[in-house]
């Protein structure tokens, strides 16, 4: 999935505030995500998104998380925020996420049974799995699933999501060695509102991770 020498990319979901778009850009985070799912409690009305989005500096991508919404609703996200990643977490289709022209990401719900490269062969435009776990609602749900569900070799790159925390993400990197994490709940003091101190040591921890897997492979 990724080699001993690459670090692991982090993304940091479902910001709705000012404060926790610069505490993610302070600690290193890859990628934040806007939840534009209306009944998600980390739903953000598109303007106030674009608003966020604008004050991200270079080379930190903003990513719309959606579920099931209408062309025309992603359609006026990739409008409104330039360069835009897109991530959807529902029912959508392979021809439902390609129609934008944009990358995507495609998220996977982990359970017993689910056929992952079954999925990973009709998605295979996507940039990258998100591997979250089964959920009602969609997701976000702060749930681990069973990290030995995921098949040795994907064919693409992987995002480990699902119920990740400062704690649990360095035991998930070493297993898993995706290209890249996503945490939403567990860097969070309450629905929508993320801890900056949780979120320094989700980083750190990414890091630890990094530097573990850099040792033993002597590099
Ligand atoms: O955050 C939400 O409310 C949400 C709603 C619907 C679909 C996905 C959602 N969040 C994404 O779910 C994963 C896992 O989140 P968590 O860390 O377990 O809370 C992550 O990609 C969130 O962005």
């Amino acid at each position: 999935m990724r080699t001993s020498s690459q670090r692991t990319r982090i993304k940091i979901c479902g910001l709705t505030r000012e404060a926790d778009i610069d505490a993610a850009v302070e600690a290193g985070a890859d990628a934040v995500g806007f939840v534009f799912y209306e009944r998600s409690p980390r739903h953000v009305r598109l303007e106030r998104a674009a608003e966020l989005a604008r004050r991200l500096p270079p080379f930190v991508t903003p990513v719309g998380l959606f579920v099931n919404a209408t062309p025309e609703q992603v359609q006026a996200a990739c409008t409104a925020i330039p360069h835009l990643l897109l991530q959807f977490h529902g029912d959508e289709s392979p021809a439902d996420c390609e129609r934008h022209g944009r990358p995507y990401l495609r998220a996977a719900r982990m359970a017993p049974g689910f056929d992952l490269l079954n999925f990973a062969a009709r998605f295979a435009t996507a940039s990258a799995l998100l591997l979250d776990a089964h959920v009602e609602g969609y997701g976000g749900g702060g749930k681990v699933f069973d990290w030995s569900l995921i098949p040795p070799s994907v064919p693409c790159p992987v995002v480990l999501s699902g119920g990740l925390t400062p704690a649990n993400v360095t035991a998930g990197i070493l297993q898993v060695r995706p290209w890249a994490v996503d945490v939403s709940s567990g860097v969070e003091s309450a629905k929508g509102i993320k801890d900056a101190v949780a979120i320094h040591q989700f980083c750190e921890a990414v890091r630890e991770a990094d530097a573990r897997i850099a040792d033993a492979a002597g590099t």
